[in-house]
Order: C-alpha cells, then structure tokens, then sequence
C-alpha cells in the first residue's frame, strides 16, 4: 500500500528543499518531498551551476593572460562551442538522475508533481492527498520578473533560464537591468564575443559598496560592452526579428536577444495558499526558525521567504529549519535564540556573496551606507589590493581593492567587501570574523600566509591602527 502520511512534507525539491528533507530524516521523522520539475531546482539548472559554467573559462583565459609566460602562451581566443558543453556536462543536461538517486540514498520519498495545499497539513498531488503529521515546509523557489514595460512580455525575451541554458551566443544581447545576473551574464556573453549592451536604471550593483560596480563596469567596457547608467527602457518591440527597446533619455537599442534581469517574484501562486488564508503569489514570511508568521505546522525555507536570494543562505535555512521541525516534533529542546542551533540569524547582518564577474565582487555583512542605516558608530578602511605581494604575484598589474567596516563601540567588524582577480577564495575568512564577532585586537594574532592575498587582513588591520 502506498503510504500518504508522513511526518514532514516539503513542497520543492530545489537545493533548499533537499536539505530541509535531509536534516529532518536524520532527525528522525519520515518526509516526502514533491517536485513539479528536476530535482536540484533552479541552481542545479538554470541559475548557479550553469552560470559560473558560463563564467569560469573566460575567467582561466583572462587568468592566463595577465601573468607573463602564460600570457604568450594564450594566444588564443575561447572555444565557445566547448564552454556550452563543459556547462552541459555540469547540468547533467538536466537530467536529475543522480539527485533522485541521492533522495533514495537519503531516505527520503519524492512524489512528481505540483503540490497544492488543500488544508491544513495538507497537500495534493494529482489526485492523492497526502497529510503530514507535523508540519508543511513550502520551498518553491522564485521565477524571473518581468517588468511592466510596454510591450516586454509580448516580445518573449530571455530570462534567466535562457541566458543559462543557451547553446549559442548570440551576435548582440541587450540586458536590462544592473543586478547580480545583469553582471555576470553581460561578463560571460561579452566573454564569447556578443556586443552586449547593458541598460541599468540607477547604478551597477547597487546593493555592493559603490566601488564594486565601478569597477566592474569599466571591464565591461573593456571587454566590449557598453554600459548605460541611470535610464530606464520605456518600450521593447520586435524588428526584423531583432529587439528594439526605447529608453527614457531617447536612446534606443537595437540587440538579437534581450535578457530581462531584474529581480524576482515568489513561485507561490499556484500552491493553494488561498486554501489556508494567505496571498496567492505573495512572499512568506517567517520567523528566524523559517515557520510561516501566523502558523504552528507551515514553514518556508529559501527564495520564496525573501529573507536572502542565495543557495547557501538558503541552505543554511533549510538546516534549521529541518532540525527545528524534527525538534519540535520529538518534543526535543528547541534552541530559537540568536544564533541558536535552530535560528537562521546570519541572515540578517552576515550574509557572504561572490558576484563572479571579472574582477569578482566578494562581500558579506553590511556596506558602510547599510551599516550607517542601521544607526553603527563605525569606521572605513580602505586598501588597494594591487599594493599586496601576494596579489602581484597573482596577475601582472594586479587591480583591486578591499574595505573593512568597522563598528567602533565593539570594535568588531561589520562588513568586508574584496573586488578583484580570484578574491572569492578570501571571503570566508570575513565571514568567520563578523559571525564570531572576533575583536579587531585578537585578528592580530591571525597571521596571514606569505606571499598570499590574504596579507591584505594585515594592511587592513595596519590602516585601521593595533588597539593598544
Ligand atoms: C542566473 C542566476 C544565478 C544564480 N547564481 C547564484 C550563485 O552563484 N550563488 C548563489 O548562492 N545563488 C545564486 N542564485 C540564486 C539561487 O539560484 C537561488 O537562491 C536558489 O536556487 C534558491 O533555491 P530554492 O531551493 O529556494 O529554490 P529553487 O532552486 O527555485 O527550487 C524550487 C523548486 O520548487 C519546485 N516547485 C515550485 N513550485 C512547486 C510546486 N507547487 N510543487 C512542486 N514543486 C514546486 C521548482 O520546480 C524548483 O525545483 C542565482 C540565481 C539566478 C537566477
Ligand atoms: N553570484 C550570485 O550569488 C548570484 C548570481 C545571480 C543571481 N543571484 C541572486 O538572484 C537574485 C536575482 O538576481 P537579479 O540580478 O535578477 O536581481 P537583483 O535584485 O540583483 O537586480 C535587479 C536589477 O534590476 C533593476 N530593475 C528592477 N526593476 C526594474 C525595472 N522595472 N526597470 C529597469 N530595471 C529594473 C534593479 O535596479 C537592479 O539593478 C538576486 O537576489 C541575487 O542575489 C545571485
């Protein structure tokens, strides 16, 4: 007999999804997970994975050029048809097989289809309704948004997926938007040779410290694309097959394709959360241990909280909140304290990210604007990272720069943000710092390796002043 009761069900089975199932079966409780595409979701096949496929080559090419010896050595330009397929050895061409067989491995039972809540603690699929006997975790993922902009939707433009999955570079791509996917997609196309034009409302990366899209729009420019700051289109038709959008300062753009990155929306409108009182197609909102405001059995986890779009932070919430719910439910101790076992509290003051442009965007904590926001007494210390003997080793005529946000009552980091060549390797070592609130005299005992970036710790820290 086919079983419809289980003690956890997750809606998903993105990255996020997954790991909600996997902690909750390690502690104990019987979960089925439903998934309406591939398992593995968005990251797997259409957003991380394929993206930094996209990415990496120009990145080794560029690499390989900036040090001499190596650069008289690549002369060439990249292999675009062999980019594509390394990314179609990396998205299994989205076969999920292998992360079906690990849903096996892990104990976990997946239904395929859309789940739609029906009831309280209960979810349809097809014709079967399964029941869960503590609780519903929604991880539904988010989906592209596409603004209202006459015209955009009629003209079926890329969206990520696209841009993702594509098996040819087009010979020019426009892309509105000046976010985290405008960055990279307009680094890896202009990489394969596109005339990439790019159409950014206010400035490149907004949401980094401003120097970071500075200096990733001049190497757009100097990898061939063009940069239009501070415009808005206004309309997007189709000529000859070609796309035409219209900005607001007069200025048209005429591409091959058009890739509209410019945020998201949550996948929540067809989960039946009419069915138990909440908006179709609203985000939900949670606690720090990721249960839904208003509810004791539902609980969300990843892109669809919009605590923090990202595949760790997501994950990170996924292992609380599988371990709150096992917890819960075996009458275990819950610790939903900040920065307990069972609270997602990074992600309010400590979240990293690596924007894999080139140079890399490497951040986590809070900008000095967010920091001043948020009413810190801090201090900025800013370093060029091509001054660091570690970073001239690294590429001839090393480019880059590093700042540290100070809080100056606890004298305790904030916020570090690196911009350079291969700084993303560097950016654990902040995080360890913000999250474990180490003060600023104790990172003086934290020796840098010689001649490694990491020296840039040391000349931050020596900018900044040895508290006495
Ligand atoms: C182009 C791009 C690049 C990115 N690169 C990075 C990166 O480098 N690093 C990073 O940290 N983040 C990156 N992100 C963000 C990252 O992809 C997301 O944060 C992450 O995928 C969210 O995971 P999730 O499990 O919450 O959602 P998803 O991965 O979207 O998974 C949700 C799953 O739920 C399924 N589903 C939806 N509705 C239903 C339903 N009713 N029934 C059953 N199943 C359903 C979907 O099919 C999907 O499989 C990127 C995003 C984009 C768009
Ligand atoms: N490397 C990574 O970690 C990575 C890579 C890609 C995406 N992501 C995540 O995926 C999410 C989505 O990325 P994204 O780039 O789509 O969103 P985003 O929020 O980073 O950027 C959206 C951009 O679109 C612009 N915009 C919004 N509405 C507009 C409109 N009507 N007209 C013109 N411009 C408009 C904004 O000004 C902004 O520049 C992000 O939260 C990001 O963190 C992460």
């Amino acid at each position: 007999m086919t079983t419809t009761e289980y003690d956890l069900i997750v809606i998903g089975a993105g990255t996020v999804g997954e790991n909600v199932a996997d902690r909750a079966t390690q502690g104990g409780l019987s979960v089925l997970i439903v998934e309406s595409e591939l398992v593995g979701g968005e990251c797997s096949y259409w957003a991380c994975m394929p993206s930094k496929a996209l990415l990496r080559s120009g990145h080794a090419l560029r690499a390989a050029q900036r040090v001499g010896g190596s650069r008289e050595a690549s002369t060439g330009a990249l292999d675009v048809a062999a980019v594509f397929a390394r990314r179609d050895h990396i998205t299994h061409d989205w076969s999920d097989q292998s992360q079906v067989e690990w849903l096996d491995g892990a104990g976990i039972d997946l239904v395929r289809g859309t789940g739609v809540i029906t009831g309280v603690k209960e979810v349809t699929v097809g014709h079967t309704v399964y029941t869960a006997r503590h609780a519903v975790c929604v991880c539904t993922g988010s989906a592209a948004l596409l603004p209202a902009i006459d015209g955009l939707a009629e003209s079926e433009p890329w969206t990520s997926r696209e841009a993702t999955s594509a098996h040819e570079a087009p010979a020019s791509l426009a892309i509105i938007g000046g976010g985290v996917v405008a960055a990279e997609m307009a680094t890896a196309y202009a990489s394969f040779g596109t005339r990439v034009t790019l159409i950014v409302r206010s400035t490149l990366l907004a949401s980094e410290e401003p120097f970071a899209g500075e200096l990733v729009g001049r190497s757009l420019q100097e990898l061939g694309a063009t940069v239009h700051l501070g415009v808005s289109p206004t309309g997007v038709s189709r000529v000859d097959g070609s796309y035409l959008v219209q900005l607001d300062n007069g200025v048209s753009v005429t591409a091959e394709k058009l890739l509209v990155a410019t945020g998201r929306v949550p996948r929540t409108t067809e989960i039946g959360l009419e069915n138990i009182g909440l908006e179709p197609g609203s985000w939900l909102h949670t606690d720090d241990t990721l249960r839904v405001t208003g509810y004791d059995w539902l609980y969300a986890a990843g892109d669809v909280t919009h605590r923090v779009l990202l595949t760790h932070q997501g994950k990170y919430q996924a292992r609380a909140a599988g371990d709150v719910i096992a917890a819960r439910a075996t009458g275990a101790r819950v610790h939903d304290g900040p920065w307990g076992a069972h609270a997602a509290t990074a992600d309010h003051e400590a979240v990293p990210q690596v924007t894999f442009t080139d140079p890399e965007v490497a951040s986590v904590g809070l900008t000095a604007a967010a920091a001043e926001r948020a009413g810190y007494e801090i201090r900025v210390v800013d370093y060029d990272l091509g001054w660091v003997a570690g970073a001239s080793l690294q590429a001839d005529d090393y480019s880059g720069r590093a700042r540290m946000v100070v809080d100056e009552r606890r004298k305790v980091i904030l916020g570090v943000t690196f911009v350079g060549q291969d700084v993303s390797e560097l950016l654990h070592a902040a995080t360890i710092a913000i999250v474990g609130q180490v003060p600023i005299d104790r990172l003086w005992h934290a020796v840098p390796a010689y001649p490694t970036m990491s020296e840039v710790w040391l000349r931050l820290l020596e900018s900044y002043g040895r508290p006495s």
